[in-house]
């Protein structure tokens, strides 16, 4: 997709039309036979996290496998991170030809923690790829397209450090399929705060989605929220990191996963403006008279009753891997120069 046309008046503190024009592509500008061209030294690592997705993992394992590692060899690594699945994710993966691994073993003197970005930040810490691309295993309309366009940018420009997906977001709701009006929790929660607080980044129209891509060099180098803040921490920290234009987004065409019911979606947004608190507390742009609760009171339907569910909402953080002593860098000596 190229950027919205016009491109709106975005000039303000920042110009978001001028990264819209130079910082977006489509996955067709990234043929895969080119991306295997412009990888030279480099090693591409891809994980996909994934909590009970016996229904998704293994064909998205298996196409990798098949047309990115055995047709052509654009991924040298293809690791599953089981995070704490009870059905049958682990054994289907590892069918699939994918590495798999419980994120609870993965530096086990630090304890464990629960949540996506804990599984993220344990993948990292087990792979060895200078570039890591992270697909979201609940994809129904997976494509090789996703990985290859994630990697087209990183592998084109040095300066870019960070690439996100965007695509179209149908929604299945009751049996019915609308073309649009997915990603409920990005639209009322994480882009309205984005344009209130980092409006830099007000250009990222998935700033939620689960497809990305980055150098190790750079997501070593930043703390990962343990649950699902882990998206809206990264894009934040990574800004202050590498700067807006370190970072891309690739249209990736239209994505399907299984959609949650809201109440799920309700703890979702609460981890999310959690995380935002945050990150302005340690920018020093707030300051808590008291810290905010941990606490989500729902009122869920069951049926014709209506129960009251108590969660705990609350995010933990582990810190940039490279400060962790247990974390071992992978060897320098495939790197690209
Ligand atoms: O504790 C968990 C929870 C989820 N997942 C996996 O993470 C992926 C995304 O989780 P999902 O529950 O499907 O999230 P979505 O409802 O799709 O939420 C969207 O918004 C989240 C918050 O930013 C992002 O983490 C997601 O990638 C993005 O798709 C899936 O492969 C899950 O199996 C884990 O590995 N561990
Ligand atoms: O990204 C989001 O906003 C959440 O994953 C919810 O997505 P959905 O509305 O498409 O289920």
């Amino acid at each position: 997709m190229r950027p919205p046309s016009p491109t709106p008046d975005t000039t303000g503190p920042v110009d978001v039309g001028t990264w819209l024009r130079t910082r977006t592509s489509g996955s067709a500008d990234w043929p895969a036979e080119a991306v295997l061209d412009a990888k030279g030294e480099h090693r591409v690592s891809v994980v996909l996290p994934a909590r009970n997705e016996e229904a998704t993992v293994g064909e998205i394992a298996g196409l990798i496998r098949r047309d990115l590692q055995e047709r052509l060899p654009l991924v040298d690594e293809l690791l599953v991170i089981d995070s704490r699945s009870t059905d049958a994710t682990a054994r289907v993966a590892a069918a699939a030809g994918a590495r798999v691994v419980h994120q609870d073993t993965v530096l086990p003197e630090l304890g464990p923690m629960a949540g996506k970005g804990e599984a993220l930040w344990k993948a990292l810490a087990v792979t060895t790829g200078d570039l890591v691309v992270f697909v979201d295993a609940d994809l129904r309309n997976f494509g090789t397209h996703f990985i290859t366009g994630l990697l087209g940018p990183l592998l084109a420009d040095p300066a870019v450090a960070y690439v996100k997906g965007c695509y179209e977001r149908p929604l299945a709701e009751e049996g019915q399929v609308r073309p649009h009006g997915g990603g409920r929790v990005t639209e009322l929660v994480a882009r309205p705060l984005i344009n209130l607080h980092w409006p830099a980044l007000a250009g990222f129209i998935q700033p939620l989605a689960g497809e990305y891509a980055g150098r190790r060099d750079a997501l070593e180098r930043v703390p990962f929220v343990t649950g699902y803040g882990v998206e809206l921490g990264l894009l934040i920290d990574l800004l202050h990191l590498v700067g807006l234009d370190g970072m891309a987004q690739v249209d990736l065409g239209v994505r399907v996963h299984s959609n949650q019911p809201v109440d799920a979606l309700g703890r979702m947004a609460c981890q999310i403006m959690l995380t935002a608190w945050s990150r302005l507390e340690r920018e020093g742009r707030a300051v808590a008279a008291e810290p905010p609760g941990e606490r989500l009171l729902q009122f869920v339907h069951l049926g014709d009753r209506r129960e009251i569910r108590i969660s705990d909402v609350g995010v933990r953080e582990r810190p940039p891997l490279v400060t962790v002593p247990g974390y071992r860098r992978p060897s320098a000596g495939w790197r690209a120069r």
